[in-house]
């Protein structure tokens, strides 16, 4: 359990966050300016707040009224930054060498080779980062941070600086952190595509509060908290891979609810999250038929948030989980929507990226508060 509560002014903003995560990955999200990075730096050390506690399990990082306050290098964290920051004159095998150099000798350690087979670096060992792509420094840099058998990994914007097919290949070794090594990530986005695929507790912030906190499936499907604006709001569901069919569709089972999408990379019987983009679902009242939609997921009206402009999000309760729809308000009104109302939502099938379907993770629980 990761536990954090911080207070801390600067002259035009203040931070007052408290937060609580199970293990598995945290995902830190909000606008620019909202406080992610100054509580990043508290927990890596470098910034000293007002008030506040950090404690990771029974170790506590910082409390400013039991005067404790670990130095940064005590503090036994792993980064992934950006860009990988390696060691550009060692090998790969030197670069991992140096992050088990750094482990405390009785700390608990990942074996390499299993580090190693995690991320598929075994044939990169013998190369220096020179000559490694942009994907494959991150792997390594994520190697090397779980090697110094760190307590806690702070993730900042590691793909942020990755084109879409790198972030592509990347994702995938942060599910497998998530879901086979037990250090809590603390992983700090502003992308709700991969709050949805990776996040086991999203922690969403804004001007220097925690506006929601919880498991992903909750908080990205409450209309209300929108930490990256209306356009991208989006709910995720989970499923099950039924079959994949000969035309190029995978299809899906959410709780009874058939889901055809394209080719999902995953056998039959494989969990999987999907995220379903709220501007790529279309309400009807009526069961639409000849329609070249494939995904119908009957459901119930059961909030409604308008925002500033001509739009609304909807949120519906279906058998397959909550579902957004970003719909104009005009629509909304022409056909009386209000809770309560049954409706059916529509989604193409290539309305969903491959980039929104990812593996299931752990179900995660918590709870926030002002400190
Ligand atoms: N050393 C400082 N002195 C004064 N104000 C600061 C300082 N560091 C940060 N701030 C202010 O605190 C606020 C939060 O900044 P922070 O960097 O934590 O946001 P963020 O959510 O990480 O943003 P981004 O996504 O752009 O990195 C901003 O308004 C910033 O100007």
């Amino acid at each position: 359990m990761l536990d954090v509560a911080l207070r801390h002014a600067f002259a035009d903003f203040t931070l007052q966050a408290a937060f609580r995560a199970p293990p598995g990955v945290t995902v830190l999200f909000g606008r620019s300016g909202s406080g992610k990075t100054t509580i990043v730096n508290a927990l890596a050390g470098l910034l000293r707040p007002d008030e506040g506690r950090i404690a990771v399990g029974d170790r506590t990082l910082l409390d400013t009224r039991r005067g404790i306050r670990l130095p940064p290098h005590r503090r036994r964290i792993g980064y992934i930054f950006q860009e990988g920051r390696l060691f550009p004159h060692l090998t790969v095998r030197q670069n991992l060498a140096y992050g088990a150099w750094f482990a405390p000798k009785d700390a608990p350690r990942e074996e390499t080779g299993r580090i190693v087979d995690l991320l598929g670096i075994g044939p990169l060992l013998d190369r220096r980062p020179a000559t490694l792509s942009g994907g494959e420094k991150q792997r390594v840099a994520i190697g090397r941070a779980l090697l110094s058998a760190p307590r806690l990994i702070l993730a900042d914007e590691p793909l942020a600086a990755l084109d879409e097919a790198r972030k592509a290949e990347i994702l995938p070794y942060f599910e497998r952190l998530r879901d086979e090594v037990s250090v809590p990530i603390l992983y700090v986005s502003h992308s709700a595509s991969e709050v949805a695929r990776l996040a086991t507790t999203v922690v969403a912030l804004e001007a220097g509060r925690v506006t929601a906190h919880g498991p992903a499936s909750e908080v990205l499907g409450d209309p209300a908290i929108l930490p990256a604006g209306a356009r991208e709001a989006g709910a995720v569901l989970t499923a099950r891979v039924v079959r994949h069919h000969e035309d190029g569709l995978t299809e899906l089972d959410a709780n009874g609810l058939a889901l055809f999408l394209p080719q999902v990379a995953r056998p039959p019987g494989s969990a999987v999250r999907v995220r379903i983009a709220a501007h790529e679902v279309i309400l009807a009242g009526e069961r639409p038929h000849d329609l070249s939609a494939l995904n119908i997921l009957p459901g119930t009206v059961r909030e409604m948030h308008p925002g500033d402009g001509p739009g609304v999000i909807v949120a519906l309760d279906t058998a397959a989980g909550r579902v957004l729809a970003r719909i104009t308000r005009r629509s909304a009104t022409a056909m009386g929507l209000r809770p309560g109302t049954q409706v059916h939502a529509i989604v193409k099938s290539v309305a969903v990226a491959p980039g929104d379907v990812g593996g299931p993770g752990r179900a995660g629980t918590g709870g926030a508060s002002a400190p």
